[in-house]
């Protein structure tokens, strides 16, 4: 977040994002981004559909190439990282959509976060278990191990995938819509979730559609419009913003246009 906004002295940015930009041939996804992500804290990106959200989570995992820009994470340039390297430097993730493998129980689901940081021998394969029991436990799911993912709520597959996401105990969580089709009730839990983690220290980034979610749970906002950074700050001063008011409504649409 910008600097001047600090509770304290500085808090140390455990992420830094500087005039990052990916293109898709003419499309700007992403369009010279510059921002840091304060440790410890829940940052929520804001934008309307195709503003460049997705395309900044899978440029901070490295999925998507970019166009400029560096990226560093606890103090380091990732950039050139392939995107198998990201978790192990401490950066996991969730998707937009569920992603569970159906004829494998809660825990052994939860053990594949585990296993590229854990590959090897047996002594390798009981820290993998350990983790898992542990991201289970800390996500609320222990007691569904031996259950299947067709057998569990929606909200309880979201938690699962976030169980999978901790095991690999990163230092930095992303979430890519982690309440998209839920209810209120369900949406609440994850909030709940997420800053039970925060309690913890986790560094989490969420992408999300429901404002009063966000508002709720972030500690600041990075709103989004047409690939670019339009206001950041805390949570109820970015909602209220003109440029998001209007970002939102599609009036800045039509003055492109
Ligand atoms: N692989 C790609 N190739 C070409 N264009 C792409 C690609 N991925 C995204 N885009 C375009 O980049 C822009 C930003 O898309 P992105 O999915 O990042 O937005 P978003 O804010 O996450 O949207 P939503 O809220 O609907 O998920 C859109 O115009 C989209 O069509």
């Amino acid at each position: 977040m910008s600097r001047s906004q600090n509770d304290s002295a500085d808090p140390r940015m455990i992420f830094e994002a500087d005039d990052v930009a990916v293109h898709f041939g003419g499309v700007k996804a992403v369009d010279g981004l510059t921002f840091g992500l304060p440790e410890g804290k829940i940052i929520g990106i804001l934008g309307p559909n195709g503003s460049g959200k997705s395309t900044l989570v899978g440029a901070i995992t490295r999925h998507v190439p970019l166009t400029r820009g560096t990226l560093k994470f606890l103090g380091k340039d990732y950039a050139g990282d392939e995107p198998h390297l990201v978790p192990h430097r401490g950066i996991a993730r969730t998707f937009q959509t569920v992603r569970l493998l159906e004829e494998r129980n809660v825990l052994e689901n939860v053990l594949l976060g585990t296993d590229s940081l854990t590959a090897g021998g047996r002594a390798a394969r009981r820290l993998g278990q350990e983790r898992a029991e542990q991201a289970m436990a800390r996500t609320g799911c222990d007691h569904l191990a031996k259950v299947r993912p067709d057998e569990l709520s929606y909200g309880n597959r979201r938690r699962v995938e976030i169980a999978r996401a901790i095991a690999m105990e990163p230092k930095l969580l992303l979430l890519d819509e982690p309440t998209a089709g839920m209810g209120r009730a369900e949406k609440e839990e994850i909030s709940t979730l997420m800053l039970s983690l925060r309690a913890e220290g986790l560094t989490q980034l969420i992408v999300e559609h429901d404002v009063q979610m966000m508002v709720d749970t972030c500690d600041s906002l990075l709103a989004m419009n047409f690939g670019k950074l339009i206001v950041e700050g805390e949570p109820r001063e970015v909602v209220r913003n003109p440029a998001v008011q209007e970002a939102y409504l599609g009036k800045q649409a039509v003055k492109h246009a």
